[in-house]
């Protein structure tokens, strides 16, 4: 069964339709990606998933449960998390603190104590145990992303979706990044990464589905998803196609 299922979801917002009778459905542990240009709908798709838009017409089911119309909370306790495309830790806060809110408010510790464990499993399995103590301000952006990550594992989601966590990293921090993703979805969370580096998605992804204008235009494996005319012209453009010869139109 799907654990995730998006049957005809639409949003209007007055007269633009953002999402566009889009279905999906995502299996348990697998890595997805979401693509399309600026302004196809990416993250209102996550918004709609995550409760902060109720569609406007359609339905998401989560491990076989209707969520749509669901509050964001509730969302996120039944285990849907996402990070955000521009990172908002408190700047004040400790990472440790940082990590430690969404470990009580979504992941439901019991206790500081709970809470705390839970938050340091999350700093540690993504290698920030040295920083714990530090203040989210005094991060490098690779640092917020990173804690970003660590704040959404704490809640101990069974779908993370990720929303652009690669975006202004250099190529080394990339890599460890890509890992890191690796390493969570080895957890068996399963994954849906909106993402605009075409390496990122063709290194992790078993499946890729292509927003253009709110509308689903295409969704199969990376290769065929790369040939596909569809998504050259709205997205990949002649310039990757010509350069990944693997993924040029007409071979
Ligand atoms: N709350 C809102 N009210 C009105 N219009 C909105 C709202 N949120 C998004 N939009 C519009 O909906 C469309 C889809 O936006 P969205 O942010 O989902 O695209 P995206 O694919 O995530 O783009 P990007 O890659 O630039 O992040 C855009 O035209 C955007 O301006």
């Amino acid at each position: 069964m799907s654990i995730l299922t998006l049957k005809g979801v639409s949003q209007q917002f007055g007269g633009l339709r953002a999402v566009d009778d889009v279905d999906l459905a995502v299996e348990p542990g697998e890595i997805v990606g979401l693509i399309g240009p600026n302004g196809a709908g990416k993250t209102t798709l996550v918004n709609l998933v995550t409760g902060v838009y109720k569609p406007t017409s359609g339905s998401i089911e989560f491990d076989g449960q209707r969520i749509d119309g669901l509050k964001p909370y509730q969302i996120s306790r039944l285990g849907v998390a996402r990070t955000y495309q521009v990172v908002q830790p408190f700047p004040e806060m400790t990472v440790l603190e940082n990590v430690m809110a969404p470990a009580t408010f979504a992941a439901g510790a019991k206790s500081v104590a709970e809470a705390r464990d839970e938050a340091m499993s999350a700093i540690e399995f993504l290698g920030l145990a040295p920083q714990k103590d530090v203040l989210a301000a005094e991060l490098t952006l690779a640092g917020r992303k990173r804690l970003e990550l660590a704040k959404s594992l704490a809640m101990k989601p069974k779908v993370l979706l990720l929303d652009e966590v690669n975006a202004g990293l250099n190529p080394a921090e990339i890599d460890v990044a890509l890992e890191m993703i690796r390493a969570i979805a080895a957890r068996g969370v399963t994954i849906i990464l909106i993402e605009h580096l075409m390496k990122v998605v063709m290194n992790l992804c078993s499946r890729i589905v292509v927003l253009h204008h709110g509308a689903k235009i295409a969704e199969g494996l990376p290769l065929e998803i790369t040939r596909d005319e569809r998504v050259i012209k709205a997205y990949l453009g002649n310039r990757y196609a010509e350069a990944n010869p693997g993924g040029k139109a007409n071979g």
